[in-house]
């Protein structure tokens, strides 16, 4: 079982067109690999902008589209588990918002839709309206990284504390969230959020976002690691860039032992609590 590795998040710049975005991905992965990573992780909306008018025209099915044949290829390529970042699904007419998730080999090993959709109101600040166009994802997802278990939420899933703990309950030991914040709830919510989720279920969190753009929806950027201590351990700038982390797992071991929550739940009286 390996329990020390290192982890690559991509903060890839992301335009119009998506075969520049796809060559981009490619060339960075490979840049990524040759750092050294064994787990390499990409943004949300990777080969398109983030916007409820663009996923129709961008979508694609999985896994035949062009998109999943560069990830599928990249992972192959550079025997590595790549983590897709997102991009818009297409299935029998409906849309989701999707993470894809490739082994060694080049093979599809997870596939997870966003559960939480990005529906939010903040005059003057952001409004966005997934549900618009996209339906949501009914299912948890993990996939197995060489012994570790590993689980997937999309960017406004962090926001949502019961995902993350349904996932360390299954045993999960890291949580990926592909994500694109935007300039109004990224400089206060984005870096707490992954904390919180990283304290509250003593787990690694690895957060993926697009870099900056200068028009259209702007990413807050800042990808981040943080560790089961609740400390950040790797943050990006807001420009496109790799950010590396080695990550030893028995810091995970180490504080479910030290301060061990989840031996302590009072699940005898929270499961007499009628659920709202
Ligand atoms: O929760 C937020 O403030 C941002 C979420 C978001 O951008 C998304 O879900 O794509």
């Amino acid at each position: 079982m390996m329990r020390l590795f290192r982890a690559a998040l991509v903060q890839l710049q992301v335009g119009k067109d998506r075969c520049t975005n796809l060559e981009n991905a490619a060339k960075l992965i490979a840049e990524a690999k040759q750092g050294g990573a064994n787990l390499i992780a990409l943004p949300e909306c990777f080969n398109s902008p983030y916007g409820t008018k663009f996923f129709n025209e961008y979508a694609e099915s999985v896994p035949n589209g062009p998109t999943c044949e560069m990830l599928s290829k990249a992972a192959k390529d550079h025997s590595i588990y790549l983590i897709g970042g997102t991009f818009p699904e297409i299935e029998n007419n409906k849309l989701y918002n999707t993470c894809t998730v490739w082994g060694p080999e080049g093979k599809l090993i997870a596939k997870y839709r966003k559960m939480h959709l990005f529906d939010i109101d903040i005059p003057g600040g952001i409004t966005f309206k997934e549900s618009d166009v996209l339906q949501a994802g009914n299912e948890l997802v993990t996939f197995d990284f060489n012994g570790i278990k590993v689980g997937l939420g999309i960017c406004y899933d962090l926001r949502f504390e019961e995902l993350a703990k349904l996932y360390r309950l299954q045993g999960c030991e890291i949580l990926i969230y592909p994500g694109a914040f935007n300039m109004t709830t990224g400089p206060i919510h984005w870096e707490l959020l992954q904390r919180a989720r990283a304290l509250d279920n003593e787990v690694y969190v690895f957060a993926i976002s697009p870099a900056r753009n200068d028009k259209g929806y702007i990413a807050w950027g800042h990808s981040q690691i943080t560790n089961p201590w609740g400390k950040v351990t790797a943050q990006a700038s807001y420009k496109e860039e790799i950010i590396y982390d080695d990550i030893d797992l028995t810091e995970c071991d180490k504080i479910r032992q030290q301060i061990p929550i989840f031996n302590q739940r009072r699940t005898d009286i929270y499961d007499t609590i009628k659920k709202l």
